[in-house]
């Protein structure tokens, strides 16, 4: 096929690429991730900075009581020297006895300026546990434009304002307070890598970093700038180049500015990052943080345990929404409304396909469907799992088949019904839905396939059909055959009809022969609908009546009126 692309107009020339790494024997590919990382949640930092209305007090408290529920151990809680809320909101949680668990700890930002670094370690004053992060840009637009300095300008503001933090700490935090530091050389993913080391590394040396004193180096993509597998390789360049590895916290912190900070995060870790920070469903500045959501529900999903909690997935999406004032999309993923929905035909054939399969397997084991593995189709997990029912699973509009409506019949009605009489019902809601557009309910298809199926059993008001039954006897005698005797309403009227057979459904069609029926068995199939003395059954019977071909079902408690309904409900059918 000819490939008709033209040359846009666009402004290409204002943009250049980002460079390729030279590390030819690079090992992260071949890596899997088999334990989750430490997680850093900075909702209440990256998050908040990025509202347009930053979160009251009580909503940051919301939302760091959630963090700590779910599991999260390292919460970055603000930026105390940026006013008075962020510093009032650290005092509060530490003054306040049992607001920060003892194995959470807080970890608070600040620029490298002497007044701001003083103010943000008095902000920490009595915590059990608290980790001062510090930050300056170090790539070449920043030292040029915002800095106006050399690459040592740059180093050096790195350099002092470690020292500043160490010295803050000494004299402001008392022996109460497990100190901990974190440093971040901002926009990382722009700056040279032999200069990112060089800071890191003089960092370090102030730090000194060794057994027992762990230094948190984190090496944001401030703003992603280049494929996950260049992000990648400069995770593995420089886990392999920093001295004192094993002191270092190696730490990734995504943005989505490409839209692939799920993906740059992932690979970092395969890359040698120990530590993840973000925000739960990609809050933060512009695109977001990357979402730490989507990164541990992905581990929970390949068998990997997030060591968070994500069991009750909406009413963490309910207190997010309510502190940061937004909405989650309804695609988002593990969350949204529609992530465990699917409208088309083929799909709800292979998730019913696959609901059924998971029974049977189970059963044949002699276990639960929670005891074996997870294998429907289309439905990466089970939804059960963050809390959610297998309602929304299937939804039907035009776009469905067969499988998605007899779906709903079961899951909904316990109907299992035949291949056959999906299709024949699908073919009716098909019209419904080819007419009025939209979707299907689960109500409305009930609705219509009792009209379709079961008038009499459905509100009186809309009964329709020739036949209705009313009460009805078989005796059998000694050579095997029945005689049924009925008392039904025939068009209207009051009617006692009598057959024989060599069964009470043979028996039937020869009573409904002598009032000009012509009815002939081609299937029949049924099921109890439950467990227990007073199960109901459903049976379901194909038909030949007079030229037509008709699916009917009965439900009773009593397999022979279920049959004898079944076939009342054909042949009601085949005169509508
Ligand atoms: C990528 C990130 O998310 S970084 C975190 C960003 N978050 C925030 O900034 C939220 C909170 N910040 C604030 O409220 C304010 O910035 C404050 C109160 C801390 C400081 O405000 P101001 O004193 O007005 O300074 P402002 O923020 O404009 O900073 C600009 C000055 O700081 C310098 N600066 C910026 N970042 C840093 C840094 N990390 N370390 C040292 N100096 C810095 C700039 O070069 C500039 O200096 P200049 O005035 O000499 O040109
Ligand atoms: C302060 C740093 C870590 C930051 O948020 C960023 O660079 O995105
Ligand atoms: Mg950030």
């Amino acid at each position: 096929m000819p490939n008709f692309q033209q040359p846009s107009a666009m402004p290409i020339h204002k943009y250049s690429g980002y460079d390729a790494v030279d590390i030819a024997d690079r090992t992260w590919p071949a890596n899997r991730i088999t334990k989750a990382p430490r997680w850093l949640s900075t909702d209440l930092r990256d998050g908040n900075q990025a509202l347009i209305d930053p979160m009251s007090p009580e909503r940051k408290r919301r939302m760091f009581d959630q963090l700590v529920k779910m599991g999260y151990k390292e919460i970055e809680v603000g930026f105390p020297a940026s006013g008075q809320t962020d510093f009032d909101f650290v005092r509060s949680i530490i003054e306040e006895p049992g607001a920060i668990p003892d194995d959470v700890t807080i970890s608070v930002l600040t620029q490298a300026r002497e007044d701001l670094i003083e103010r943000t370690v008095e902000s920490l004053k009595g915590a059990r546990r608290a980790t001062v992060h510090l930050y300056n840009a170090t790539a070449p637009v920043f030292r040029r434009v915002v800095f106006r300095g050399s690459k040592d300008d740059i180093k050096q503001i790195a350099v002092d304002g470690t020292r500043l933090v160490m010295e803050y700490a000494e004299k402001i935090l008392g022996p109460e307070t497990e100190f901990g530091y974190q440093y971040s050389p901002e926009i990382f993913t722009d700056t040279e890598l032999d200069f990112a080391l060089e800071v890191c590394e003089a960092v370090m040396d102030v730090y000194q970093p060794g057994p027992g004193r762990e230094i948190i180096l984190n090496l944001p993509a401030t703003v992603e700038r280049s494929t996950p597998s260049t992000h990648a390789d400069r995770f593995e360049w420089m886990g392999r180049n920093l001295s004192r590895r094993e002191h270092v916290v190696l730490s990734v912190h995504p943005h989505n500015d490409r839209g692939t900070a799920v993906a740059a995060a992932e690979l970092a870790v395969m890359a040698g990052a120990d530590r993840v920070e973000g925000c739960l469903f990609g809050q933060g500045e512009r695109t977001g943080n990357v979402d730490l959501v989507t990164l541990g529900m992905n581990l929970f999903s390949q068998g990997v345990d997030p060591q968070i909690d994500f069991s009750d997935i909406d009413e963490i999406r309910r207190t997010w929404e309510y502190c940061n004032q937004m909405e989650v999309h309804p695609r988002h993923p593990y969350v949204g409304d529609l992530v465990y929905t699917s409208f088309s035909g083929s799909h709800q054939d292979a998730i019913k396909k696959g609901f059924d399969a998971m029974e049977a397997d189970a059963k044949a084991k002699g276990v639960t469907v929670d005891d074996i593995e997870w294998a429907v189709p289309y439905l990466p997990i089970d939804p059960k799992d963050v809390g959610r029912s297998y309602e929304a699973v299937i939804r039907v509009n035009s776009q469905s088949g067969k499988g998605g409506i007899a779906y709903v019949l079961k899951n909904d009605h316990k109907l299992d019904l035949p291949r056959r009489m999906q299709v024949e019902f699908s073919k009716v809601i098909q019209t419904k839905t080819d007419a009025e557009g939209g979707e299907v309910t689960p109500g409305a298809i009930w609705e219509t396939f009792q009209d379709e199926y079961l008038p009499n059993e459905a509100n009186a008001a809309a009964r329709w059909g020739r036949l209705q039954l009313r009460s009805g006897q078989t005796t059998t005698d000694t050579d095997g055959v029945d005689t049924l005797t009925v008392d039904a309403v025939v068009d209207g009227q009051e009617t006692a009809l009598k057959g024989t057979g060599n069964g009470p459904i043979s028996a039937f069609f020869d009573a409904l022969q002598a009032i000009g029926i012509d009815v002939r068995l081609l299937d029949y199939q049924e099921h109890t609908m439950s467990e227990g003395a007073s199960a109901q059954a459903a049976s379901y019977i194909e038909c030949a009546i007079d030229d037509k071909v008709m699916w009917g079902i009965g439900i009773d408690a009593n397999t022979t009126r279920a049959s004898l309904k079944a076939v009342v409900s054909a042949v009601n059918r085949a005169g509508r």
